[in-house]
């Protein structure tokens, strides 16, 4: 659909995800498109787009976890020196554990709800390393306290014992004390409320500073995307429509599905409009030839029926839209 030609050649790149596609294997269909994105080393890249936009399948590759329903059809996705679409399930325990930490929003099975949550951080660590349980122990009240809890309480607590804000937190600091590269943060503020959630994300982000590890952030609300990312991709239908560094594509969006998400967001210092901008059809709309939003997007020309290629604006800032070259000489259909 979109023909990529970004390139990710910055030395400092922890994590280089290219051509990335994958189908589902019966049906061949077409879930994720030619992902091309990097994120540096003490960086944080977001990943911005509508439910069944390809964000958490994308997460999954990079876990590798992918179902045994999905394959993967080209691309290659490289965690420091490792090819991950390559190893052996062995090998992916091992970066799982140690270099690439997980926290989903589902939060509350992270933790066995019978089990008290300090038992569980001492059976993790004890698995990584051969620490003594009072040693394990020590580890894990450094951690509970690092993620600003009230350590022994919550490691003498049943799941059940804590709020999900305080469980949220457990979660992160059971995910980042082997110190890992990576964290994967899949939409780990939808389930709590919205200060509770703005004070996880500053707590990532503080955590992220101090390990200088990198952040891939997956949210559908741009809110959290903007204020705490370097770069961001949009997605959209298993696409990245638009990528660049986050103040670029905020203050100079090109995208028409991007520009939509922008002006969707309320923002309180102005006027609410007496109508709300809105996006045509229904999401998960998805064109199978040429852009996948063209079915939607209110700028559509009669070449979006073709492939896209992505066009640059400048080195840091991308769009698969043909508005990026396009003087607007062409005919718009009507809509
Ligand atoms: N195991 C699977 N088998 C078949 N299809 C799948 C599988 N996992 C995901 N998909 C499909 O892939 C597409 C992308 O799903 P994905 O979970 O990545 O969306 P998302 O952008 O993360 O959405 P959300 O914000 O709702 O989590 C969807 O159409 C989904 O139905």
């Amino acid at each position: 659909m979109i023909e990529n030609k970004t390139t990710t050649t910055c030395e400092n790149n922890l994590l280089v995800v290219e051509n990335l596609s994958v189908n589902m294997r019966n049906s061949r269909e077409k879930l994720i498109c030619n992902l091309h994105f990097s994120i540096p080393q003490g960086e944080v890249f977001g990943l911005v787009g509508e439910s069944g936009s390809g964000k958490s399948l994308t997460a999954t590759v990079i876990l590798g976890m992918l179902s045994k329903s999905l394959e993967v059809t080209s691309g290659s996705v490289k965690l420091g020196q490792s090819e991950i679409t390559s190893l052996s399930e062995r090998e992916l325990r091992k970066i799982r554990g140690q270099d690439i930490a997980y926290l989903s929003q589902n939060y509350q099975s992270f933790f066995t709800p019978f089990i008290k949550v300090g038992k569980q951080f001492i059976e993790i660590i004890r698995c990584h390393t051969d620490m003594s349980k009072k040693e394990a122990k020590k580890v894990a009240i450094h951690w509970l306290d690092k993620v600003h809890l009230p350590a022994e309480r919550v490691f003498n607590s049943f799941p059940d014992e804590l709020s999900g804000g305080q469980l949220q937190r457990a979660s992160i600091a059971s995910a980042i004390m082997f110190r890992p590269k990576l964290i994967i943060a899949d939409e780990p503020t939808t389930a709590l409320d919205v200060l509770t959630g703005e004070r996880i994300l500053d707590l990532l982000c503080e955590l992220k500073e101090e390990l200088n590890c990198s952040i891939l952030l997956i949210s559908h609300d741009l809110k959290h995307i903007i204020n705490r990312t370097n770069t961001v991709g949009v997605m959209y239908g298993g696409n990245i429509v638009e990528m660049g560094k986050t103040s670029a594509v905020v203050s100079e969006p090109i995208h028409p599905y991007t520009k939509l998400l922008l002006q969707s967001r309320l923002k309180l210092n102005k006027h609410i409009p007496h109508v709300l901008p809105t996006m045509l059809g229904e999401p998960g709309l998805v064109a199978k030839e040429g852009c996948p939003f063209s079915k939607r997007c209110p700028s559509v020309m009669k070449s979006c029926d073709k492939v896209v290629p992505v066009n640059t604006l400048n080195n840091h800032h991308f769009a698969a839209c043909h508005l990026v070259n396009t003087e607007r000489e062409e005919q718009y259909v009507t809509r």
